[in-house]
């Protein structure tokens, strides 16, 4: 009985290593100049490794070609899902293409919450990109009244089903899910690895019933150089999505350098 505890704790930690690099994704949210975003980068220096940032679209604008020179991945943190038109302070698909973006964020609960985005508006904007072939990063949560009533499940599940109502099988690889816990963005105190770990399990059961297939998977909230690793190594992680500590070229860099998995 001994023995076999000790082969699964044995195949369960080398699954663990051989998995592949966590995805470090940074949200910059309403922060960074264009100054201090090539700061930023000249401190980082040279990365390997999953990265992307999502800038304001200003420093997205003029560091377009220094990311892409550094091999990270860049995309706005929002956009419209018309093309062109009266849409004052909106940017358009055909804007940020010419960009060169490849992935963009959609759904974070901030746009939810302060611009009254809509599961109905998330729908269109995740239709709309993926039409024309970007990858996006959905965001989803719930709050701590839904977390501590127990109604998390039903929440969460009801955002994948609305925003990616009639998502169809070949935009699949197009799609990645960051589960971000309002309760722990920005708090400086991330969720458990138990509540990561039930949350996650959760998440790709239901992504799997619903298209038949795996997704990469994130977590956000609190996320730092220090909690990194403890967070990666739950089940079902596949990366981060940080708000703060992406801010801080040394701190970002501990969290891609913890993130290496090949
Ligand atoms: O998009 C990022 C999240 O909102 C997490 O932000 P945080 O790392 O500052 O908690």
């Amino acid at each position: 009985m001994e023995q076999k505890n000790l082969n699964q704790i044995i195949r369960e930690t080398v699954a663990r290593y051989m998995r592949h690099s966590l995805i470090v994704a940074g949200n910059w949210k309403m922060n960074m100049t264009v100054r201090e975003g090539m700061e930023f980068l000249e401190k980082l220096g040279p990365v390997d490794g999953k990265v992307m940032i999502f800038p304001p679209y200003t420093t997205l604008a003029v560091l377009a070609g220094e990311f892409r020179r550094r091999g990270i991945t860049y995309g706005p943190q929002n956009f419209h899902y018309k093309d062109s038109g009266a849409y004052t302070g909106e940017i358009s698909l055909p804007m940020i293409r010419e960009l060169g973006c490849d992935c963009l964020l959609v759904g974070h609960s901030e746009r939810r919450s302060y611009y009254n985005e809509t599961d109905e508006e998330i729908h269109k904007k995740i239709q709309a990109a993926l039409s024309e072939n970007f990858s996006v990063m959905l965001c989803i949560g719930e709050n701590l009244d839904e977390r501590k009533s127990g109604q998390w499940k039903k929440v969460l599940r009801k955002q994948l089903l609305e925003d990616l109502e009639g998502l169809s099988r070949d935009k699949i690889p197009y799609i990645q899910i960051a589960y971000e816990p309002i309760w722990a963005i920005g708090t400086g105190v991330s969720a458990s690895t138990e509540e990561i770990t039930e949350t996650h399990r959760y998440l790709k059961t239901v992504f799997q019933e619903l298209t038949g297939s795996d997704i990469p998977l994130l977590y956000g909230g609190s996320v730092n150089e220090k909690n990194a690793a403890e967070i990666g190594s739950c089940p079902g992680v596949d990366g981060f999505l940080i708000g703060g500590a992406s801010l801080k070229p040394d701190k970002f860099r501990k969290i891609i350098e913890i993130s290496k998995r090949e």
